[in-house]
């Protein structure tokens, strides 16, 4: 059996755990199916390359608005498939490459799973297995689409987001399960390139999770363009491919050619053989990880997907750095903070957020302060038109500590910014918006104006 001094599982995140100051250990990375993990190949990325060409399509119009004379046409669906995925399927391959290249380092194609501490085999899609040793292993295994009984029962096809942004062609009736991220990004790329969209979701309101102002008011704007079946349970899928029909839990019906599924995801701590290496896992299937990414078993971390709190990848990516540094300095170990990670949805309008929403706020006591700015009150918002934006700021009443803030609206994703900084760096709400200049008549006076709109204690 080869012996290593690190083994890396999976080569998305844990990719980035190995850079040159490894260079003096034996490293391997086992990647069994795409070098770059989701991100690249099936999330993050192209899912944003579509979003943003979706966004040109609306643009394009929606130009009457601006007295802008556009021409007819349309998304050209395999053409922007073909450029988004050129792009990145090159990427891929010149990761790999790059890896195969360095001395230091063993890339072994196919799925590793332990047998016993420390100690795993790699069984290739071939047939062919291999086992090896190492000092250290990081678990970077990720996760993948959760796929619900009534959909799996059914013998019937279906897409996930590992499939579907790589189809052909677009269905011209697309039904998706689930109302989160998933689904709020792709019914906007596939209504841009002309699919009709229905939505299942469970809840009553599309993204849920977000800040209630945000959810609200985001799946009453989405009502027109998109058949949303909302607090409904799919109880049965029948039909045949290419002509699906879903039957919902109060009997009625949607009929579609595809279905997506976006109901969320699960860890791929299940196929690891966890157990053989004594690494403890949550009820919900993460491994379970301290604050310096480490494992219940000696010389195992673990980041990314497969036991984060936040399935974010800007949160995987630090989760990465602190395991970096953590297997280089044993005696200098550093942490991981998973509060007041900010995210954002790309859908149209954009969406964005930070710490705490408004319902949580409330759940921990009346004690907190709301100050709200619409994009149609600043100069940039009237240049563009908008109606719908908006940024929510809460904070504590009397410290003027930021608690959360939401953004629904053009740029929300890198509007929010100061606003983390200032709830990462403790800056309170009335520093923030009197100590710094705020460009004008950029977007970010929304920004300042929901911070000067919150009703704080006076200074003394
Ligand atoms: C459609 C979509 C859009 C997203 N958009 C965003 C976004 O805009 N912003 C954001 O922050 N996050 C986004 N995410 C989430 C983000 O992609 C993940 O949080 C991130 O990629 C997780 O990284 P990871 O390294 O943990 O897992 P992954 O990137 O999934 O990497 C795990 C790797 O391990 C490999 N692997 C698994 N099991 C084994 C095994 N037994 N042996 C060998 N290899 C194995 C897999 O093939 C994979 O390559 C999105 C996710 C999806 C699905
Ligand atoms: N912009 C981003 O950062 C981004 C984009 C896409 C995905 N992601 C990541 O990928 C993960 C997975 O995305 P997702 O959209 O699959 O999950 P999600 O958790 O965002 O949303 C799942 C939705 O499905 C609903 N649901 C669950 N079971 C259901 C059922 N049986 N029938 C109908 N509805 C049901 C839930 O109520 C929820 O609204 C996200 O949690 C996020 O971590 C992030």
């Amino acid at each position: 059996m080869r012996h290593h001094d690190l083994v890396v599982i999976g080569a998305g995140s844990g990719n980035a755990v190995v850079d040159d100051s490894f260079a003096d250990l034996d490293v391997a990375i086992v990647e069994e199916r795409w070098f770059g993990g989701t991100c690249l190949n099936a999330g993050c990325i192209p899912s944003k390359m579509l979003a943003h060409t979706a966004q040109v399509a609306r643009t394009v119009r929606d130009a009457g608005t601006y007295d802008v004379d556009a021409g007819p046409g349309g998304v050209r669906w395999r053409a922007v498939r073909d450029r988004v995925f050129r792009r990145l399927d090159a990427e891929r391959e010149k990761g790999r490459r790059g890896r195969e290249g360095q001395d230091f380092i063993t890339v072994y194609e196919g799925r590793a799973r332990f047998t016993g501490p420390r100690t795993l085999r790699i069984e290739r899609s071939d047939g062919g297995a291999r086992d090896i040793g190492a000092a250290q292993v990081v678990v970077a295994a990720g996760g993948r689409p959760l796929i619900p009984p009534p959909v799996a029962d059914s013998g019937l096809p279906y897409e996930t987001s590992d499939t579907v942004m790589r189809l052909d062609d677009p269905p011209r009736r697309l039904a998706i399960l689930g109302g989160g991220y998933i689904a709020a990004e792709l019914a906007e790329v596939f209504a841009a390139a002309g699919s009709s969209v229905t939505v299942v979701e469970k809840e009553r309101r599309l993204l849920g999770p977000q800040d209630e102002t945000v959810s609200e008011r985001f799946t009453e704007l989405v009502r027109s363009r998109y058949d949303l079946r909302l607090g409904r349970e799919l109880m049965r899928v029948d039909g045949r491919p290419g002509a699906l029909r879903l039957t919902l839990d109060d009997g009625s019906t949607a009929e579609a050619d595809l279905l997506l599924v976006a109901v969320g995801r699960v860890p791929n701590s299940d196929r690891l053989d966890l157990e053989a290496a004594g690494v403890a896992t949550h009820d919900d299937g993460r491994v379970i990880v301290d604050r310096c990414q480490r494992t219940s078993a000696e010389g195992v971390f673990a980041l990314g997907d497969i036991c984060s709190p936040v399935p974010l990848k800007h949160v995987a990516n630090r989760e990465a750095e602190v395991v970096a540094h953590n297997l280089r300095h044993p005696d200098e170990l550093v942490t991981c903070d998973h509060e007041r990670v900010p995210a954002a949805v790309f859908t149209q309008p954009q969406i964005a957020s930070v710490g705490l929403t408004e319902q949580e706020c409330r759940d921990r006591g009346p004690d907190y302060a709301v100050g709200t700015a619409a994009y149609a009150d600043t100069a940039y918002g009237w240049a563009m038109e908008d109606t719908t934006g908006f940024c929510k700021v809460l904070a504590e009443p009397d410290s003027g500590r930021l608690l959360g803030a939401h953004l629904m609206g053009a740029q929300a994703p890198a509007l929010i910014q100061p606003l983390v900084l200032a709830v990462a760096l403790g800056i309170d709400a009335a520093t923030l918006a009197g100590a710094p200049y705020w460009i004008h008549p950029a977007l970010t006076e929304v920004v300042e104006n929901a911070l000067l709109d919150l009703d704080l204690a006076p200074r003394r």
